[in-house]
């Protein structure tokens, strides 16, 4: 395996071997890791058990691929395992939490693996979705069986929502009292919400968040504030992140205690700059125009040697992937006479197809392409990708460095390339990165650069997805849902200075996406070039691939025939423009700040005295964050660095 990248910054431990930590590490876990093929540890491995194994709270910030699943992992079993005697049936030591389910279930394979080394935790661990086969009915209170404490042991639960209903949670809970919890927030609430279900303080041992920034976000607001009231303050904390940013760490002032910061980044190939991404990673940007974008993907997968073996293209909604994985592939190469499997994945999937399709693209053995959204930016560990190509940057500027991560990881080479568009994009963007700590270069190679001075290439690749688009009318209306949904999207980027909407070409825009025409948008009410794009389409006859909805079309289409008011016209308020509107959500947004308020109080009313307390602490981390940032925001104007 290629070297690890080395540490810098307040990491001052370099890899070491496995065996040279104080106090030493069991055994059973010298063997896990020697036969898992790790002979030393990472950096951040290094620079992190020793200290969250003693009473310290940790706030850990290392490159992507670092190896901080097991610098979080060792020590929580290790804590669960030197207890002087075993918990108690039904009270959780541990819980590890996660943003999605993707990287819940990842941790707990990873686990799964470790425990594998340790006999009598080998022995607890069941399917996550086992039914303990003396309770199966769904609607009975669950039995509470005998449990044997007598060995100290990991028994773990994975929960999550979508594949097992709560009620299956607390009925495996109840018959295998696990004693560390791998989760996301919302399930591990609806758990802990069960009066069978403890966490004292003389058996909780300690709480990871991993991805702490991600759950620190207030999309996770409500569920966390909740679950930091039902555990005890006497803890110890891990906060793990490839981007802690310096607001974060304000939180060890606030909701951790004895914490340590460590940071390890790398240094750039002339030992110079710190990094903020592994060194085996090569991030670059290239420029095209949007209806050179996806000519240039299939020439880079095309040419690149050696072929990459994993991608990963990254789009920026749930709409977007719908609709591309249907066309990419009449454009994408062959390599070896094989195509490229493509594989959609985004979070509005139901969770059956969202995990089928993901283990579908780790356990591909041809050469796989996932397509997706922010769903898959963070934590995921697919070894072999190799290649990660942004279509779009993301709105938020902080996801970047996460979705380039998914490359490069563990010492492994890797590519990312982020298309940008000629003009502000292609002329700010790189810059603002830079600023960033993720600074990116040109990728100037000939497999990459798509000549095209007549515009004959784009023209070529947008009519050969036409033909796609049109062989079912589903399709169409995919793209027409998708383009003002990406549209959206772009409007709100962090970097509005950047990513400007009157800017854009939309004749390319048009071509790029392949669409038999424009959307009615409001956004194209002034514009006075060619909506429907030069295609000409019949769109009387153009037809759904599914006869039932065909039929329905046909059916709608005779009665519009006679009676021609019954054309759809959208409402006023959908024919503003985003811009025009935005008077009206400052509005909407004060008032419904104002019944936020009143719930808040209200809430507060109703919850218990364990409860209250974890708002508070809750709330004293997010105005620390909130403090921080607008320092941060204050120095980087005053040095000319805003968005
Ligand atoms: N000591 C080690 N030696 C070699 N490889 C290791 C070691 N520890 C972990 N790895 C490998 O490194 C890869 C990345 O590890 P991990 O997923 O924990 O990274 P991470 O730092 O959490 O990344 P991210 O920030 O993207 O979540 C995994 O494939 C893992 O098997």
């Amino acid at each position: 395996m290629a070297p690890i990248p080395r540490p810098a910054v307040d990491s001052v431990v370099p890899s070491r071997a496995w065996d040279a930590l104080t106090p030493p590490l069991a055994q059973w876990i010298l063997d896990a890791v020697s036969d898992l093929g790790y002979k030393r540890m990472t950096p951040v491995q290094a620079s992190t058990i020793p200290e969250f194994m003693q009473n310290r709270d940790v706030v850990v910030e290392a490159v992507t691929g670092s190896g901080k699943t097991l610098a979080y992992l060792i020590p929580v079993v290790e804590r669960l395992l030197r207890l002087e005697e075993p918990l108690k049936k039904h009270h959780v030591g541990a819980i590890i939490l996660s943003p999605t389910r993707e990287l819940a279930a990842q941790i707990y394979s990873v686990l799964q693996k470790l425990l594998a080394f340790h006999s009598p935790s080998a022995a607890a661990i069941k399917p996550p979705n086992d039914e303990p086969n003396d309770c199966q009915d769904g609607d009975q209170e669950p039995p509470i069986v005998e449990f044997s404490t007598s060995t100290l042991k990991v028994v773990p639960q994975l929960l999550l929502g979508g594949t097992t209903t709560t009620a299956q949670d607390l009925r495996y809970f109840l018959h295998y009292s696990p004693n560390l919890l791998v989760s996301t927030p919302g399930r591990l609430l609806e758990l802990l919400s069960s009066p069978h279900v403890h966490c004292p303080q003389f058996s909780f041992e300690v709480l990871v968040l991993d991805e702490a920034d991600r759950l620190l976000d207030l999309g996770f607001k409500e569920d966390l504030q909740k679950i930091l009231g039902r555990l005890p303050k006497q803890r110890r904390t891990g906060l793990f992140s490839a981007s802690v940013s310096e607001a974060v760490h304000q939180l060890i002032r606030v909701g951790l205690r004895n914490s340590k910061k460590i940071t390890v980044k790398v240094k750039d190939a002339g030992g110079g700059e710190d990094r903020r991404t592994p060194s085996s990673l090569q991030m670059s940007y290239l420029v095209t125009p949007c209806s050179h974008k996806f000519p240039t993907v299939s020439k880079l997968l095309a040419n690149l040697d050696p072929l990459p073996t994993k991608s990963i293209i990254f789009l920026s909604t749930c709409a977007a992937v719908d609709y591309f994985q249907h066309v990419l592939p009449s454009i994408f190469p062959q390599r070896d006479g094989q195509p490229f499997t493509l594989i959609p994945l985004h979070g509005k999937q139901v969770s059956k197809a969202r995990d089928k399709n993901f283990a579908r693209f780790a356990n591909s053995t041809n050469p796989a392409i996932l397509l997706t959204t922010d769903v898959a930016a963070r934590g995921l560990d697919i070894p072999q990708v190799d290649l990660v190509m942004q279509i779009d940057p993301p709105s938020d500027a902080k996801v970047f460095l996460h979705r380039c991560g998914r490359a490069g990881r563990a010492g492994r080479k890797g590519l990312s390339v982020v298309f940008l568009q000629p003009g502000r994009e292609a002329e700010e963007y790189p810059g603002f990165l830079e600023r960033r700590g993720t600074p990116v270069s040109k990728l100037i190679s000939e497999n990459t650069a798509v000549e095209d001075p007549d515009g004959s290439v784009a023209a070529v690749a947008a009519s050969t997805m036409r033909k796609v688009v049109l062989t079912d009318r589903a399709i169409h209306d995919k793209a027409q849902r998708a383009f003002p949904s990406w549209l959206k999207a772009y409007s709100k980027h962090q970097a509005s200075h950047i990513f400007r909407i009157n800017e854009l070409d939309w004749e390319d825009l048009g071509k790029g996406w392949a669409l038999l025409k424009l959307p009615k948008m409001p956004e194209l009410k002034r514009w006075e070039g060619d909506k429907s794009l030069g295609v000409g389409v019949d769109f009387l006859s153009y037809a759904y691939k599914d006869k039932q909805r065909e039929l329905l079309r046909q059916q709608a289409v005779r009665e519009r025939e006679g009676n021609p008011r019954l054309e759809p016209v959208a409402s006023k308020e959908k024919r503003k423009a985003w811009s025009a509107k935005l008077d009206q959500h400052a509005e909407r947004e004060r008032r419904r700040e104002k019944k936020r308020t009143r719930r808040e109080r209200d809430r507060w009313e109703h919850m218990t005295p364990a409860e209250r307390e974890g708002q508070k602490e809750l709330e004293d981390m997010i105005e620390q964050v909130k403090q921080q940032k607008a320092e941060e925001d204050r120095f980087e104007e005053f040095h000319g660095f805003g968005d």
